[in-house]
């Protein structure tokens, strides 16, 4: 079970003028601090797929990056199995298994050889290193591939090795930040089908996205951020109930009813 309660972040803004105009007008800059996460919670439970959607801009990574101890909030507590992400990181982050939106995979290595070294940091011995990643080759369609240097991957074969080298250690909690973002539609699925898998070993896997099909495809439970605050958590029967029949109208309700 993981449980977000109140978790907020800031940034300190060296200069306001450099901001896009929309941050500019945006009500979470506040003097020399923009508030990108404000007031986020939710939960999720063993075997839940939970979608967190909002407005380019919401929190979304911030939020995500916390909860895998990248970022520290300035308020607010994770708790993944009743033990507090923010008090105990480095325990925590053995835990989770995460994907962030820049892949960052070593272009003179391998594939394989990336993933093995995550492997490696994570104290894993050879023998069950080479077994996890023939396991996850095949389930994420890998093989054809896994023995060339990353630099000449296109985006769907890096995204695949980047969410292998995510969960070489077996994590608890699987956190992905726009997993599906660029792919094709076959590569695509097979990460969908992956997440899926995930799911039904009883992983709980947090996703964002702008896709509302994968949402109604996946998703146990919906959260929406908008303005760095929760406008909606519930199960994607509460969420689908919002407009009945448009994943979209519930999406566009909850926003305007946030930034009102
Ligand atoms: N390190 C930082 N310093 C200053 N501002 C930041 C920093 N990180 C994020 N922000 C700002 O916080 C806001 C939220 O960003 P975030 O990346 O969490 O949004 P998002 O919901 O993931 O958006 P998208 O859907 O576009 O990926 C944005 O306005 C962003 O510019």
């Amino acid at each position: 079970m993981i449980e977000i309660t109140g978790l907020a972040k800031k940034f300190a803004v060296d200069n306001p003028k450099k901001l896009s105009e929309q941050e500019q007008k945006d009500p979470r800059l506040k003097g020399k601090f923009f508030h990108s996460v404000q007031d986020v919670s939710l939960h999720c439970d063993s075997g839940q797929v939970l979608g967190l959607l909002g407005p380019n801009g919401a929190g979304k990574t911030t939020t995500l990056r916390m909860l895998s101890t990248a970022l520290k909030p300035d308020a607010g507590d994770i708790k993944i199995g009743g033990r507090s992400v923010v008090t105990t990181p480095l325990v925590a982050r053995k835990s989770i298994g995460f994907l962030s939106g820049a892949t960052g995979l070593y272009g003179r290595l391998t594939g394989r050889e990336n993933i093995a070294y995550f492997g490696q940091l994570h104290g894993m011995s050879k023998a069950a290193i080479k077994t996890k990643i023939e396991e996850l080759a095949s389930l994420l369609e890998l093989e054809t591939f896994l023995d060339r240097k990353c630099d000449n991957y296109s985006t769907g074969m890096k995204q695949k090795t980047a969410i292998a080298r995510a969960v070489i250690h077996d994590p608890e909690l699987v956190v992905l930040d726009e997993p599906t973002t660029g792919l094709d539609i076959m590569a695509a699925q097979t990460v969908l089908d992956f997440i899926k898998r995930l799911k039904d070993s009883g992983i709980p896997v947090i996703f964002s996205t702008h896709h509302l099909q994968e949402v109604s495809e996946l998703c146990d439970r919906v959260t929406v951020i908008s303005q760095g605050k929760t406008g909606f958590d519930g199960t994607l029967q509460e969420f689908e109930a919002l407009v009945p029949g448009s994943l979209n109208q519930s999406f566009l309700s909850v926003v305007k009813r946030s930034n009102h």
